[in-house]
């Protein structure tokens, strides 16, 4: 048996899964989403040029993508410091960081930050989505992606001895590239061996989640051990929603706190109101998929942080949980969103 069994493996080394507390499994604390810039609207540009200033929260909270300085989160690392000081406060214990390979991940710095607030924080190993793989990582094969991503578990990722708790966030778009489907495979066997948690970022279409598990499963991926995140901006039709819970993986509504018209990555995508995706958890618990839901803001530009203006890592604790409470979620449903359910996925087989 593997000294990780039975265990959780935080940035500061393995703990007891009953020490986390309540737990966001997909957040991040410093990185860079500069790959995903968007233009702004014609006319806007000068707004966008300069847009931390009272009179400019609005439009930079309907246009996160389109101000390359909102895209730069590790710029803030003393205010992240606040806001976890404060989400230990609001009854947060952990907080799982899905910065991967090609988004900037920063892993002494995720260390500090346990260090100095501590919150239990969960580093992820493997890869972001195509466009940050570089050329060779595109021409590595499947064994040798394997081996990396195990490595970065066992031994340390980035040239330090700091280890990495899950596999993801695994970056895939739609359609799937061949590039993201090795990776996938990688991750599946990479999960074999050392019986870990995943967690993948499907692209943006209805059908994107059941490819991803689909090509998992395949490879010999533990499907009820993987998150599917950002299902809020994927799968719209309760049905739709149903019969992918069926599949088996975990559930997670990770965008609490955003709220934009336009989505620019698809314009077809209506992104939910939290209203309406707390509607949504109810309708999974009542469905008996109370053990697969978990929450998130999935902070990754500036404007989300409360220093800006945003919503901040204490949103869903301070906020949404009332919410979830007066729509007829139970304590105990709650409570198993936010501590049970996590503190099963990061358990090491
Ligand atoms: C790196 C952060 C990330 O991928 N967030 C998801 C953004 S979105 O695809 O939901 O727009």
């Amino acid at each position: 048996m593997s000294e990780l069994s039975g265990k959780v493996q935080t940035v500061l080394g393995l703990v007891d899964p009953d020490q986390l507390g309540r737990t966001m499994t997909h957040e991040h604390l410093t990185m860079t989403f500069a790959c995903c810039y968007f233009p702004p609207p014609q006319g806007d540009e000068a707004v966008a040029e300069n847009p931390f200033q009272m009179q400019h929260m609005h439009w930079l909270r309907q246009n996160p993508y389109s101000c390359h300085e909102n895209l730069l989160l590790q710029q803030e690392v003393p205010a992240v410091r606040d806001e976890l000081l404060a989400y230990r406060k609001a009854g947060g214990g952990t907080i799982v960081e899905n910065t991967t390979t090609g988004i900037d991940r920063d892993l002494p710095t995720l260390k500090q930050l346990s260090k100095d607030t501590g919150v239990h924080v969960i580093a992820g190993a493997g890869y972001y989505v195509d466009c940050t793989h570089t050329e060779a990582t595109k021409r590595m094969s499947v064994e040798k992606l394997t081996d990396i991503i195990v490595s970065e578990v066992l031994h340390g990722a980035d040239g330090t001895d700091i280890r990495c708790g899950v596999i993801g966030e695994i970056g895939t778009g739609w359609p799937i590239t061949e590039s993201e489907r090795k990776v996938l495979r990688a991750t599946a066997h990479a999960q074999t061996q050392l019986g870990c948690p995943v967690i993948i970022h499907p692209g943006r279409n209805p059908t994107a989640p059941a490819e991803v598990l689909r090509i998992l499963q395949e490879a010999g991926g533990d499907i009820s051990k993987t998150v599917m995140s950002h299902l809020d901006r994927t799968i719209f039709d309760d049905g739709e929603l149903l019969e992918f819970a069926k599949l088996g993986s975990y559930l997670e509504y990770d965008l609490f706190g955003t709220e934009m018209l336009d989505y620019p990555y698809n314009l077809e995508v209506d992104m939910p109101s939290d209203s309406q995706r707390v509607k949504t958890l109810a309708l999974l618990v009542k469905e008996g998929y109370g053990d697969k839901v978990l929450v998130a803001h999935d902070i990754h530009t500036k404007n989300r942080l409360t220093k800006y203006g945003g919503h901040g890592y204490s949103h869903i604790l301070k906020n949404i949980v009332p919410k979830m409470l007066m729509r007829g979620i139970s304590q105990h449903q709650v409570d198993k969103i936010l501590i049970d359910n996590p503190k099963h996925w990061l358990t090491f087989k």
